[in-house]
């Protein structure tokens, strides 16, 4: 059941023109029985999808919590997921991932099937790192160290310093605190730390758990543009959950409404924008 709270937090401006929770839930309910079509899911990663999720089932223990979620995107794309708090957004991350139990369905990466694999063996063999939320980094180990985490994987700590040195170039404002400890770091700077060392592996996918929560405004501008770069610049594939909704589909080449645990709503981030179901319930238009 949603919650009032965590509801009216993510959506605080919307003060008087609050739907009650029971109004969003059985509009939300009504929209997630139609869901897009599968011709729809690949258009809109343009026939070539990097990731493909057919028919998900999902969950955590005997708990089911996606219900045959169809979700595809393309190298160089990004997708945005918003929704009620408990949609099963982050179960979506989850599930690539390999933290959750599947049931049925399939996950595909350049079409070989990779439903089964642990979350190691995605982000050796697949190129799939996750950009955990908020509050990832070790305090106490300095930035460089952090970074290393990153590089856990590779055979020899050699390298994981050279991945650790292609990702300092790139971030020199980074490279420049690398023996600080990561608390002293800002909370933008966290979040680029967070980034990084997800970068280490040279990941094909990111999967990026809520960017912008905790973070100023200048900060959140800011990852988006460091996301930007990786999309634009260099390829990536990023799939993303987003409480700042407007944010993530200004920001998305793709958006996904989720409803109970199904898609309800997809479209380019700017259809989503301007769908009037989506303003009502995630938007509060
Ligand atoms: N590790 C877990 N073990 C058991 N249940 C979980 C776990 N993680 C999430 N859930 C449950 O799965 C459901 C979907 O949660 P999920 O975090 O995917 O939703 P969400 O759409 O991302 O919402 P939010 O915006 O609140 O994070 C919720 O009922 C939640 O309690």
């Amino acid at each position: 059941m949603m919650n009032q709270k965590h509801w009216q937090r993510d959506h605080a401006n919307l003060d008087e023109d609050l739907l009650s929770v029971d109004d969003v839930a059985r509009e939300a309910a009504l929209l997630a029985g139609a869901g897009p079509s599968r011709e729809r899911i690949a258009e809109l990663a343009g026939g070539k999808p990097l990731l493909s999720i057919e028919s998900l089932h999902a969950g955590y223990g005997k708990m089911e919590i996606l219900h045959g979620v169809n979700l595809q995107v393309a190298a160089g794309q990004s997708l945005c997921m918003i929704g009620p708090n408990g949609a099963g957004k982050s179960t979506v991350l989850h599930s690539i991932y390999g933290f959750t139990r599947i049931t049925a369905g399939s996950i595909r990466v350049n079409g070989e099937d990779i439903t089964r694999l642990s979350p190691n063996q995605k982000l050796k063999a697949c190129g799939i790192a996750y950009v955990l939320q908020d509050n990832s980094v070790f305090p106490d180990m300095t930035v460089e160290e952090n970074v290393l985490m990153g590089g856990y994987l590779l055979a020899h700590p050699d390298q994981a310093r050279e991945a650790a040195e292609r990702v300092f170039a790139k971030y020199p404002s980074l490279a420049h605190r690398r023996r600080r400890p990561a608390r002293v770091l800002s909370g933008g700077e966290r979040r680029l730390l967070e980034i990084s060392r997800a970068l280490v592996m040279n990941p094909r996918i990111l999967l990026v758990d809520e960017p912008s929560i905790g973070l100023e405004p200048r900060f959140i501008d800011m990852v988006f543009e460091i996301l930007s770069d990786l999309q634009r610049g260099e390829g990536k594939a990023i799939i993303m959950v987003e409480q700042n909704a407007k944010k993530g589909l200004q920001f998305a080449d793709i958006g996904y409404a989720l409803v109970s645990g199904s898609v309800a709503i997809a479209g380019t981030g700017a259809e989503l924008l301007e769908n009037p179901d989506v303003g009502r319930l995630f938007l509060g238009a």
